[in-house]
């Protein structure tokens, strides 16, 4: 991220230890991600901006997009809005560009095997935006944002990071809060709408969270979010099924001590170990024969089916360092999935073709899920009753269990 060494040597100092930087800071910040009104309030203007931009569609009478880059930045502008506030640095267009150049060299320039010359542009890139959240820092525009980028900040405050270290790290949020959300939200709608079966059952599920006023002489629809998370089995297993089929995350630990494993392994003190959570999510003896075969059903609940091991679902990787954003994903990602189920058709290739699952092999192995390799041309055609006014309700939101810790 181009931070100091000095900002560097504050966060690995004590690395293990729960009284140093890394812990502190998940500690401070977790309770503004996890359930509750910090994290409602987050979702709940996630959604507004992109409630607010399916309604311009519809007003527009339909929409011809490319789908990644159509939900690349709904999710990017929605997502950063919520968390930023009202003086968002990605509302800056050339903010956003900087972003999407810069940002798929982030897995490279993790890896320092090139000299940095040859991504002297995405450097260019990465230092503008740093500089961007510098200003966004220092006139203290984070005061007006939400409860979590507020706790953030005065975190890295007290741990005396420089401002301008403090503008680097924001690029690190930044990966944090978009980048596997924005895949994930990807696959949610291709499998989704790409099955006629899946889609059909999916909305009769979803409609069922809707209720509908009058308002000032006008139709409102409430889509109430607790139903959504709670009572849509289809949805719901679309949903984690995307993560099983497609979720490629590398949980990365230091060894803290020798250790023998299995009596073959010697992983020694301080050695780095990767687990990707493709083995587990791939793997026959856990799956079943099918394991290759994206099965929207698979994770429906029926009585008398045996529990999962814990370990067989890594979507949001898992133990102590299990992803602090995954309520805050899971709700934007399941929300957007039912208000385009309730207000659009979604039709590949314009409209006249058939959905085909673009490859994924270029995927930055930085991500933990898994990226389309070309985009897919789609028309996104109103259904009747799109033209009401719509909104989600959080009242009593709760939360949606989705890995295998949280069933
Ligand atoms: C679909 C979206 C997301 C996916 C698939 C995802 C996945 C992951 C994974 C696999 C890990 C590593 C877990 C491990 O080491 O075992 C992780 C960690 C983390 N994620 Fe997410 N994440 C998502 C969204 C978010 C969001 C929206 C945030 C918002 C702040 C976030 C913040 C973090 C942080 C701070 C960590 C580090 C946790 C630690 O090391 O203690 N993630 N995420």
């Amino acid at each position: 991220m181009g931070v100091s060494k000095d900002a560097l040597a504050i966060i690995r100092e004590d690395m293990i230890a729960d009284t140093g930087f890394f812990h502190t800071f998940i500690k401070a910040t977790h309770p503004f991600l996890s359930s509750g009104p910090a994290l409602d309030r987050l979702s709940g203007d996630a959604m507004t901006v992109l409630t607010a931009s399916l309604d311009n569609i519809v007003d527009r009478g339909s929409k011809r997009a490319r789908m990644f880059e159509w939900i690349r930045h709904e999710f990017l502008m929605a997502t950063t809005d919520s968390v930023y506030g009202p003086h968002n640095p990605l509302r800056d267009s050339a903010n956003e560009e900087a972003w999407h150049n810069y940002h798929p060299t982030i897995m490279f320039l993790m890896l320092d095997l090139l000299p940095h010359w040859a991504f002297h542009s995405a450097i260019k890139s990465r230092n503008q935006l740093a500089k961007a959240f510098q200003n966004y820092h220092i006139n203290r525009q984070y005061t007006e944002g939400s409860d979590y980028i507020r706790r953030w900040t005065e975190h890295f405050v007290s741990w005396d990071i420089s401002v301008s270290d403090i503008g680097c790290f924001h690029n690190a949020a930044m990966f944090a809060l978009v980048a596997n959300t924005i895949p994930t939200a990807f696959w949610m709608i291709y499998h989704v709408f790409s099955d006629p079966t899946v889609t059909e059952d999916c909305r009769k599920e979803v409609l069922k969270a809707v209720s509908i006023n009058e308002e000032n002489g006008e139709e409102m629809c409430t889509v109430r979010a607790r139903t959504i998370k709670e009572h849509c089995p289809t949805l719901l297993s679309t949903f984690q099924e995307v993560f099983r089929f497609h979720g490629m995350a590398n949980s990365v630990r230091i060894a803290s001590e020798d250790h023998m494993l299995e009596g073959k392994y010697l992983i020694k003190k301080g050695s780095i170990v990767m687990m990707p959570a493709r083995v587990q999510h791939h793997s026959k003896e856990v799956w079943g024969e099918d394991v290759e075969v994206f099965n929207a059903r698979r994770f429906m609940r029926n009585p008398g089916k045996p529990r999962l091991h814990p370990v067989a679902f890594r979507g949001f990787g898992g133990g102590t360092t299990l992803c602090p954003g995954r309520h805050f994903a899971t709700t934007e990602i399941l929300l957007f999935t039912a208000m385009v189920l309730l207000r659009f058709d979604v039709l590949p290739g314009g409209g006249e073709g058939k959905w085909i699952m673009p490859a994924t092999k270029k995927s930055s192995q930085a991500e933990a899920m898994e990226q389309p390799d070309c985009d897919i041309d789609i028309e996104l055609r109103p259904r009747p009753g799109a033209k009401r006014n719509w909104r989600v309700s959080f009242e009593g939101a709760g939360e949606a269990a989705f890995v295998a810790e949280d069933l």
